[in-house]
């Protein structure tokens, strides 16, 4: 008989909104999140013999979120994960790792006659930030905070020239390319035992968010880029120093490459090398850089 060697369930996709109205000065705060929540723990019977004794419907964890959405601060999301998570193996015997990923959409304030509004937002880009909270049994909590979906290009200061050569390469040296990638980039905090060392940790939260950010942007726009791949390390180097609090960095970058469109069919107009002004952007195939960074 072939038994069950890993299993997990839950609910995706669950949306939820709130907000948070300043009765004094009239500021209306919103936050927009899609929740995943996938559960581990002794649940192999409801696949092998239908016991549904021992499931918590997924209906139930969808509510659970609506629930907790209502009774806790949902930011920064790193928190509110942490609760949902601890939630779900505290409550229930049976289940021994709860993990709940968070992912914040962007609703960016907007400005009206020069004024931030009140309680209007614009949907800034499709950037996100999320969280990955993983509680488990006797084991604390477990932080993935993430910037995905910051999409990225620069016009020049990009080149990729010196590589492997061989009977399968057909790229020339480039000295001066385009580079756009769409920036996936994730962070690792040390484990937490419980959900106060959460809580003590809410102010590093954001600001580690912001430091990524700034320094994901800055590098990338300042840093003459010899490859995706030294970019994307000086750039973890440098989270790695402001952030002391975390163990690991993490970057998934696809290169969206963009070609060179040769005219010189056409009565011998010139738009390569450098006077390559109209290109081609490409869906597909596209480079996938990744890397993990650790102290
Ligand atoms: O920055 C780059 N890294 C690569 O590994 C690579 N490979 C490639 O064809 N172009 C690029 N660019």
């Amino acid at each position: 008989m072939a038994s069950v060697s890993a299993a997990q369930y839950g609910k995706d996709n669950i949306r939820v909104y709130k907000v948070h109205k300043d009765e004094k000065t009239g500021f209306q705060t919103v936050v927009e999140m899609t929740v995943c929540v996938l559960l581990k723990g002794d649940i192999e019977t409801s696949y092998t013999e239908a016991d549904n004794s021992v499931v918590v419907a997924t209906d139930s964890m969808k509510n659970t979120v609506y629930i907790m959405a209502k009774q806790h601060p949902v930011t920064p999301p790193e928190l509110f994960g942490a609760i949902v998570a601890t939630h779900f193996v505290e409550t229930y015997k049976h289940i021994h790792s709860a993990e709940v990923k968070v992912k914040v959409h962007r609703w960016t304030r907007l400005t009206v006659d020069g004024m931030p509004h009140p309680h209007s937002f614009f949907r800034d880009g499709s950037e996100t930030r999320t969280v990955e909270a993983t509680a488990i049994e006797g084991n604390g909590i477990s932080i993935r905070s993430a910037i995905a979906g910051l999409l990225v290009l620069k016009s020049t200061g990009s080149a990729f020239h010196s590589f492997y050569r061989d009977e399968y390469t057909t790229l020339p040296d480039v000295y001066d390319r385009i580079l756009s990638t769409e920036v996936d980039c994730g962070w690792k905090w040390n484990i937490f035992s419980n959900i106060n060392e959460v809580e003590s940790a809410v102010p590093k939260f954001d600001n580690a968010w912001e430091a990524a950010r700034k320094i994901t942007l800055d590098t990338f726009a300042k840093e003459v880029s010899p490859s995706v791949q030294n970019t994307l390390y000086k750039m973890c180097q440098q989270i790695m120093a402001a952030v002391p609090e975390i163990a690991a960095v993490d970057y998934s970058l696809p290169n969206k490459h963009y070609f060179e469109i040769d005219m010189s069919w056409h009565k011998g107009l010139k738009n390569t090398g450098k006077d390559a002004e109209v290109y081609a952007p490409q869906s597909d195939p596209n480079g996938l850089i990744q890397c993990t960074v650790s102290r």
